[in-house]
């Protein structure tokens, strides 16, 4: 790469419609965005910007009245030649989920399986998506759990016992056990109070330094962005306005529509930006 990065997802052009009977929406508008391989890029943006979309599309799960109206998702995951997502048969997409690309959508803490277990749930996963044994994944449960903070004795849990920020830690750890390329994750901190987002914001932080995972976090609210990603991508109807590093799009942002989302940062006495999450914080 010129630049010296390597591109780990390359979306171009890509334009997203919703059908309806007063004719089609455009919900993402031509739209040229990379991901670079070990970085954490931001996704930005007020509801209804087309962030979720964007995101179903890109991950071949977008469902009618949507379709792609146009564009290419090349991916390249390690090991295997490159693919255009949007041109990929069900049966080699079924093989990169989960594998290589992992989804966390918007609300996914409420979609567990409520009569399963922990371990259950991890089992399904990995058990659908690659030749393991059984005792094989048994023994990696706990070093997952760990991974995000979580005790091995979480692994013996139902769904109910478990607080959302726990819910989500366990969902975060079920997406990296089969060391994908990427992960995407849609509001992982929404609904969550503010010392359990700060928690989940440090768990992402973490995956990365310890799997090299690329990460995709979509969050409306700029103070995610501000304490976790490398860059940030601010969507605007459809469209990407401005994408850049994050420490610079906050200095100087290039778009009026960004500094509005800034400004709506709750500011807490004279810090106007909350301070990134560390490597390693005590929590
Ligand atoms: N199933 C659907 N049918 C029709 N229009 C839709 C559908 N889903 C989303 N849209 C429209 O597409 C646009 C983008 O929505 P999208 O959910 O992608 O935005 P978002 O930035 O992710 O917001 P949110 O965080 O609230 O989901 C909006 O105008 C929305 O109304």
């Amino acid at each position: 790469m010129p630049d010296g990065h390597e591109t780990l997802l390359e979306i171009e052009d890509l334009s997203v419609h919703y059908r309806s009977t007063h004719g089609d929406v455009a919900a993402v508008s031509g739209v040229n965005l990379s991901v670079r391989r070990g970085e954490i890029l931001g996704i930005a943006g007020e509801s209804g910007s087309g962030k979720s979309t964007l995101a179903v599309a890109l991950l071949r799960l977008l469902r009618p009245p949507g379709y792609i109206a146009g564009g290419s998702v090349t991916f390249r995951p390690k090991n295997s030649p490159e693919v255009d997502l949007l041109n990929l048969d069900e049966r080699r997409l079924r093989v990169l989920r989960w594998r290589s690309l992992s989804y966390l959508p918007q609300g996914s803490m409420n979609s567990m399986n409520p009569v399963m277990r922990v371990e259950g749930q991890f089992r399904d996963v990995i058990e659908e998506h690659s030749s393991l044994s059984r005792s094989q994944i048994d023994a990696m449960i706990p070093r997952l759990l760990g991974q995000v903070g979580l005790e091995p004795s979480v692994a013996r849990m139902y769904p109910h016992e478990l607080s959302g920020g726990m819910k989500q830690r366990v969902l975060m750890a079920i997406s990296i056990a089969l060391e994908p390329d990427l992960v995407v994750a849609d509001e992982p901190t929404t609904a969550l109070d503010v010392t359990i987002q700060r928690v989940i914001l440090q768990s992402l932080a973490d995956l990365r330094s310890a799997f090299g995972v690329t990460l995709v976090v979509i969050s409306h609210d700029m103070g995610v962005h501000a304490q976790l990603v490398d860059r940030v991508a601010v969507m605007y109807e459809g469209a990407v306005v401005e994408v850049g590093d994050v420490r610079q799009v906050f200095k100087q942002p290039s778009h009026e529509y960004t500094r509005s989302l800034i400004d709506s940062i709750p500011k807490i006495g004279p810090v106007a930006t909350p301070a990134p999450v560390g490597q390693s914080e005590a929590l």
